[in-house]
C-alpha cells in the first residue's frame, strides 16, 4: 500500500491497467480498497484468488485506513496500517502464498514519527524475515547496480561507522545474491573510495587506506572479484560501468545518485539478504504530485518484473 496520501495508489492502479492483459501472474494490492476512483476493484478473499480475478479487476485484499487519505496531506492515523499491509505481505510471502512482496513508497518521518523503529522497509524487512546477518539494499538499472554500505543514516554517523568488517559483510551479502537470484557466475564488484580521488595517497582522508583497501584484500583472499577503493567521481563513467556487476557505495547518496540520474524510471530497490523477494521501485511517495494523476508507474513496473523474474528463479 505504501503511503496513502502519496502515489501508491495511482501507481499500483496504472501498473494494473498496462498488465491486465498480459499473462502473468498479476498482484495483488493490500490496503484500503476504497482509495481506488474510476479503477474497477475486486475485493478478494485470498491472494490466490488474484490471478484469476486480474484481468477485469485490481484485485485488493482490504484492509481499512483509520482515516480517509488526503493527497499530499500526511497523517500519522493511518501509520498502523501502513505498517500492517508491509507486515501482512511479508506473512503471506513467507506462507508461500504469494511470489514476491513488492512494497509502494512510505513517508518514513511519519512512521517513525509514531514510534516505529525501522528507519526504512530494508530494515524493517530484516527483522521480520532475515537469512543473512543485516540487510543490503540494492538498486538495479538495465545498466547500473548499486549497494550503499551505510542506508538509513547521516552522513556523519555514516561515516563513522565504516568499518572493513561492515564492507566485507556488505560486499559478501551482495556477492552471495548476484550469483543466487540474478544468475551472475562471478560478480565483479566495484568498491567505491571515501574521499575525492579515493584519499590521493592519504592526502585527503586516511579512511581509504585504512578501512576500504583493507576491506578489498580480504575479499580478493576470499576469492571475491573485487576492485577498489575506486575514485567515486569516476567509476560511475559510460566506460567503466560494463566493468561491473555491481557498486558497492559507502554511503546512501553515493550510491544512489547515479542510478537514479541514469534510470528513475528503470530503477528498482530490492532488499537482498531475506528470506523473501522484496523489490520496490526506487521513487518515494512524491507528495507534491499526488492526486494530480501525473505520476509514472514506470518504476513500479520495472519492480514488478523484477519481482516476477527473481520468483521464477527460486521456483515459485
Ligand atoms: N521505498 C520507499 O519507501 C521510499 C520512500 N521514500 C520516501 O519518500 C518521501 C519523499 O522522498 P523524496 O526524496 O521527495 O523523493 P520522491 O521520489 O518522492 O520525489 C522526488 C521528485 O520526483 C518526483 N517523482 C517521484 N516519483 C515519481 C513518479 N512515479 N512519477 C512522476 N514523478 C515522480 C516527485 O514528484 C518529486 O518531484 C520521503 O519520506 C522518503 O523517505 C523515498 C524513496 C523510497
Ligand atoms: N532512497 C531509497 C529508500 O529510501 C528506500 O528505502 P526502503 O524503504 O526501501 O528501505
Amino acid at each position: 500500500m505504501g503511503e496513502p496520501a502519496g502515489i501508491g495508489a495511482e501507481v499500483a492502479a496504472k501498473a494494473w491497467a498496462a498488465l491486465r492483459e498480459i499473462p502473468g501472474p498479476g498482484f495483488v494490492f493490500l490496503g484500503d480498497a476504497d482509495v481506488f476512483d474510476g479503477v474497477p476493484v475486486a475485493r478478494i478473499e485470498t491472494p490466490e484468488q488474484a490471478t484469476a480475478a486480474f484481468p477485469t479487476a485490481l484485485p485488493v485484499l482490504h484492509a481499512p485506513l483509520a482515516a480517509r487519505p488526503r493527497p499530499g496531506v500526511l497523517d500519522p492515523a493511518n501509520a498502523a496500517a501502513v505498517i500492517a499491509s508491509i507486515e501482512n505481505a511479508v506473512a503471506l510471502a513467507q506462507a508461500g502464498r504469494v511470489g514476491a512482496v513488492v512494497t509502494c513508497p512510505i513517508q518514513k518521518s511519519v512512521l517513525t514519527g509514531t514510534g516505529f523503529p525501522h528507519p526504512g522497509h530494508t530494515e524493517f524487512l530484516h527483522a521480520l524475515a532475515p537469512v543473512a546477518p543485516r540487510p543490503v539494499m540494492m538498486l538495479a538499472s538495465e545498466e547500473l547496480r548499486v549497494v550503499p554500505v551505510t542506508i538509513h543514516e547521516a552522513l556523519a554517523s555514516a561515516i563513522a561507522r565504516l568499518t572493513p568488517g561492515l564492507i566485507v559483510e556488505t560486499a559478501r551479502i551482495t556477492h552471495d545474491a548476484l550469483v543466487r537470484d540474478f544468475g551472475i557466475a562471478a560478480p565483479r564488484l566495484a568498491i567505491a573510495g571515501l574521499n575525492p580521488h579515493a584519499g590521493e595517497a592519504g592526502t585527503m582522508g586516511r579512511e581509504d587506506i585504512e578501512i576500504v583497501a583493507p576491506a578489498v584484500a580480504e575479499l580478493q583472499r576470499l576469492g571475491i572479484d573485487a576492485r577498489g577503493p575506486l575514485p567515486p567521481d569516476t567509476m560511475f563513467t559510460a566506460k567503466a560501468r560494463p566493468r561491473m556487476d555491481v557498486a558497492i557505495c559507502l554511503y546512501h547518496d553515493q550510491a544512489l545518485i547515479p542510478i537514479k540520474t541514469l534510470d528513475m524510471d528503470g530503477g528498482v530497490n530490492v532488499t537482498l539478504g531475506l528470506s523473501i523477494i522484496r523489490t520496490s521501485p526506487d521513487h518515494g511517495t512524491a507528495l507534491d504530485i499526488a492526486g494530480q494523476g501525473l505520476a509514472d508507474p514506470s518504476s513500479l513496473l520495472a519492480a514488478l518484473r523484477l519481482a516476477e523474474q527473481l520468483a521464477a528463479r527460486r521456483s515459485f
